[in-house]
This record gives C-alpha cells, structure tokens and sequence, in this order.
C-alpha cells in the first residue's frame, strides 16, 4: 500500500473542516525506538493551568521546543520553548515531507495511562493564525481520538496508533473541538508530538 498517494487519503470530517488520518508513517521498530529516545530525552514537566481561577496541575506531562525561544500562551499560562532535540529534527523532517507544510514549534504530551486524557477543546490560539495546520504524530500506546462539531454536536471518532500521523486543517480549530477521551483499557504511555506553526 501507498500511504503516500494523496488519492487515497480523504477528509475524515463531513464538513467545516479538514483532517487527513495518514495512518502509519515509520516502521514499528522505529516508532519504538523514538519512543523510549523521547521518554529519556524530553524535559517533561506536569502541565499547569489556570481555569475558572483555579490554579491546577495535571498528571500528564508536556513539553514545548521549537526553533526560536517563543512564548506560548494558553490555558492562562505562559511557556518558553526549549530548541529542538536531534530526535525532534528528525521526526519534524518525515512529518513536514508526508504533510507537505514546515512547522516552527512543538508541543509533546505524555500519557502515563488510560486515566490520564485531554478534555474537548480547540488549538485556535492568535498565535497560531487562521486556518493554521497541525500535525499530530503518536507513539507508545493506540488511544481512540475524537472530534466534535461546535453547532451542530456531530463527533467523528478514530484510533491513533503508534507511528501514526493525523493532520488537522482548514476551518477545523474553528468549528470543531477535539479530545483525548480517557479509558481503563489502556495501561502503559502514549506520547503526541503536536507541530504547529506560530505565527507571531
Ligand atoms: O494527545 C493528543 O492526541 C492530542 C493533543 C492535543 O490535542 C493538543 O496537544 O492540543
Ligand atoms: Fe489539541
């Protein structure tokens, strides 16, 4: 099979948006292999939020580097990017040639388990411009995926499995929401690399 061949690709989402699932782009030793480089190589830290006034830090680790010292904003908390790792070069490069679009930055989450997720929200910072592309590359554990559709309530689910690349584009941080749902089936890590571009 071509999991090149653009043809066979198509929109995962029914409308207002666009999401290609490329499946898996590198091998499974290989996807191993960046896998535990990553757990070891990463600075991971708990993530913290500020929400409804509440200052909060979660069980899932994450993780910003990119070309530059950006600052990046969100959930009310500011980040400073850390400069690429060998590793990170490297996945950025397969990424960019199988999506066809260059990325300055990336944020890493780790997963420790089923119970930990990410609850439905949209990567539509200023930062990220309109209509910007993200890609999401998968290691370690499979976890289903979904997406809603702000009006219309519409959710389109599908599993990432490890080595896999989705990329989100067009209008879908403007009218959809997507999540990491969390499942007691899952009992070991899952790691997701999120390239992004900043624009500002
Ligand atoms: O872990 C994932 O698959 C999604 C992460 C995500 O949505 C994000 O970092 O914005
Ligand atoms: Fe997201």
């Amino acid at each position: 099979m071509d999991l090149f061949n653009t043809n066979t690709l198509s929109n995962i989402l029914p409308y207002d948006g666009e999401v290609v699932y490329y499946g898996k782009i590198i091998s499974k030793e290989k996807a191993f292999s960046y896998y535990e480089q990553l757990l070891q190589n990463i600075e991971w830290r708990n993530d913290e939020a500020n929400i409804f006034g509440k200052h909060i830090v979660t069980k899932r680790k994450v993780a910003w580097y990119g070309n530059d010292n950006y600052f990046y904003t969100y959930s009310n908390t500011t980040k400073q990017a850390l400069l690429w790792t060998a590793e990170l070069l490297e996945l950025k490069a397969i990424i960019e040639e199988v999506s066809g679009v260059k990325y300055n930055s990336c944020l890493l989450n780790l997963y420790h388990d089923g119970s930990e997720g990410m609850a439905w929200h949209s990567d539509d910072e200023k930062s990220l411009g309109k209509h910007t592309t993200i890609a999401s590359f998968s290691l370690g554990a499979d976890r289903k995926f979904s997406f809603k559709h702000k009006a219309t309530k519409q959710t389109v689910s599908l599993v990432l499995e490890k080595g896999s690349l989705l990329v989100m584009k067009g209008a879908t941080q403007t009218n959809w929401l997507h999540r990491l749902p969390p499942t007691k089936k899952v009992k070991s890590p899952r790691i997701n690399l999120t390239f992004r571009t900043i624009v500002e």
